[in-house]
């Protein structure tokens, strides 16, 4: 048998498992690790193994020139050669080659082998690549795993890349040497139990911003509905009406109209969705009930929701600060100044106007500093520190202040403008007033749920304190949600 660097084979193969995790990863030099396949991820990972103390066996359908392409400390071989050197074997060759190792059944019999592979597309097959390398290799232990890695970020090493490893295996002590060869290389590995999880895994890495795909959808909708709205009403109007050239107003001030109406719209629908999920429970008197899926899918990307609305609330503080910077502000600024003087006026001060637009901006502040807030204690590894009353203290709490302030925010800016007739052009309103609907339904909803009577029946559904009646409702089907996912965010 040709080998290329030979490292010569272990006396005993159980050597080449793992250590045990109390036995450390001072043993890893003693291991050996082989991997089938001398592509991208084969090349990347043995580096990491490498790096890592391990000696790697790699196999190869043409091992002289494969060789090349790894540092000469690594051993690369022909497969059957590879195989009976180790007993942790990774297979890095796609899924269509599997039965290309099907000579190797009888080397394979109780080694590990854990399958790397993703799809191009999501449930391309029936059955996932580890249940089908399963099948081809029953007497193997299959354990899926390290999928989710590039083989880039395997070469950038744990501190700058991604870190996070799914595993699962039918088999517990193949799925723990596993586990503790990803700890080894410094990935987190995450358990994800039997292999029936890995069709899951191999979707992972195959998602393109699932949950982001609606709440970007909606908030383009929205901007795009207010946009042409503002347009129509604070420029083509005039234009129409009186011949007044107002386009100068389209790329600042009906953008900087349209931000916050979708800032605030989006966060009010973030609540809306517990609320009518709360509803849905008074409804049915219990919380065992499956919600519709729109309604599941609205309640899981709430936090897409929140941060979309926290983007368009930071873009609209940015063009408000950058309104006085306008030429046009000038020049209206002047205009009115010089209307003044001319009408013998020299005192302007008007305390109503002034207390206004302190308080307007005021609650602009703190909306955004909460809106912040909620925003930041969204990542993971801040949400992660907090326990779970203190996450739907912000998450809840908090984010409902959030609104509460953003709706006076908008208030306190409409004023009695929302009132006077001069502001309805085509009988349509101003647009604060239609940023003000969606808040008040639910603010009113919160109102009406913090009520004594109502909120104790809610209580008492969610503690589950009408479990019979629940059982009778569902007949046996298992409660897919937690009554934590309604009350926050
Ligand atoms: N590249 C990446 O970033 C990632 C890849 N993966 C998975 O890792 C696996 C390998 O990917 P990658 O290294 O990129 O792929 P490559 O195409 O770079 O390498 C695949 C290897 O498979 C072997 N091979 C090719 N044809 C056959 C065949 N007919 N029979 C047997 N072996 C064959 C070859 O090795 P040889 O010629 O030496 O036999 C080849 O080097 C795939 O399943 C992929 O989904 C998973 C995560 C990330
Ligand atoms: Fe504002």
């Amino acid at each position: 048998m040709e080998s290329i660097s030979m490292m010569g084979s272990p006396k005993n193969l159980n050597e080449t498992f793992l250590p045990n995790v109390a036995n450390g990863i001072k043993d890893a030099s003693k291991v050996t690790v082989g991997i089938i396949g001398s592509g991208d991820f084969a090349k990347s990972l043995t580096i990491r193994l490498i790096r890592c103390g391990y000696h790697v066996v790699v196999g190869s359908r043409n091992p002289k020139l494969a060789a090349e392409f790894f540092p000469h400390v690594v051993d690369v071989t022909h497969h059957e050669d590879a195989v009976t050197k180790t007993n942790i074997i990774f297979v890095a060759i796609h899924r269509e080659h599997y039965t290309s190792l099907w000579d190797l059944k009888h080397l394979l019999v109780g080694k590990i082998l854990v399958d790397v592979s993703n799809n191009t597309r999501i449930d391309q097959y029936p059955d996932s690549n580890a249940e089908y390398l399963a099948s081809l290799f029953p007497d193997s232990l299959v354990v899926k795993g390290f999928n989710v890695v590039s083989a880039w970020s395997l070469q950038l090493g744990p501190k700058d890349a991604s870190r996070q490893v799914y595993i699962c295996s039918n088999n517990v002590h193949a799925r723990h040497q596993v586990t503790e060869l990803a700890r080894q290389l410094g990935f987190i590995p995450v358990d994800l139990g039997a292999l029936s999880s890995s069709r899951e895994i191999e979707n992972l890495p195959l998602r393109l911003f699932t949950l982001w795909k609606g709440p970007v959808v909606i908030a383009i909708s929205l901007a795009t509905f207010f946009f042409i709205y503002s347009f129509i009403r604070d420029v083509i109007h005039p234009y129409v009406r009186n011949e007044q050239s107002d386009f100068y107003k389209i790329p600042i001030e009906i953008v900087n109209k349209t931000l916050p109406i979708v800032a605030i719209t989006l966060l009010s629908l973030v609540y809306l969705s517990g609320l009518i999920a709360a509803a849905y429970q008074l409804y049915y008197g219990t919380k065992y009930r499956r919600f519709p899926p729109w309604l599941d899918n609205w309640l899981q990307c709430r936090k897409q929701l929140g941060l979309l609305s926290f983007f368009f609330a930071v873009v609209h503080v940015a063009y408000s600060l950058c309104l006085p910077m306008r030429r046009s502000e000038r020049y209206l600024f002047l205009n009115m100044a010089y209307q003044q003087v001319h009408a013998n006026v020299e005192n302007s001060w008007n305390e109503e106007e002034v207390w206004r637009i302190e308080m307007y901006i005021s609650f602009g502040i703190m909306s955004l500093g909460l809106l912040s807030l909620l925003a930041v204690t969204s990542i993971p590894s801040v949400n992660s520190a907090l326990n779970w009353r203190e996450f739907s203290f912000i998450q809840s709490t908090l984010g409902y202040v959030a609104l509460l302030i953003s709706t006076f925010h908008v208030l306190i800016y409409g004023w009695k403008r929302a009132f006077e007739e001069e502001y309805y052009r085509f009988y349509t309103p101003p647009n604060f007033v239609l940023a003000l609907v969606l808040p008040s339904i639910v603010i009113l909803g919160k109102i009406i749920l913090l009520l004594p009577c109502v909120s104790r029946k809610l209580r008492r559904i969610r503690r589950g304190w009408e479990k019979s009646h629940a059982i009778e409702e569902t007949s046996g089907s298992i409660p897919h949600f937690s009554p934590e996912r309604i009350t926050v965010m």
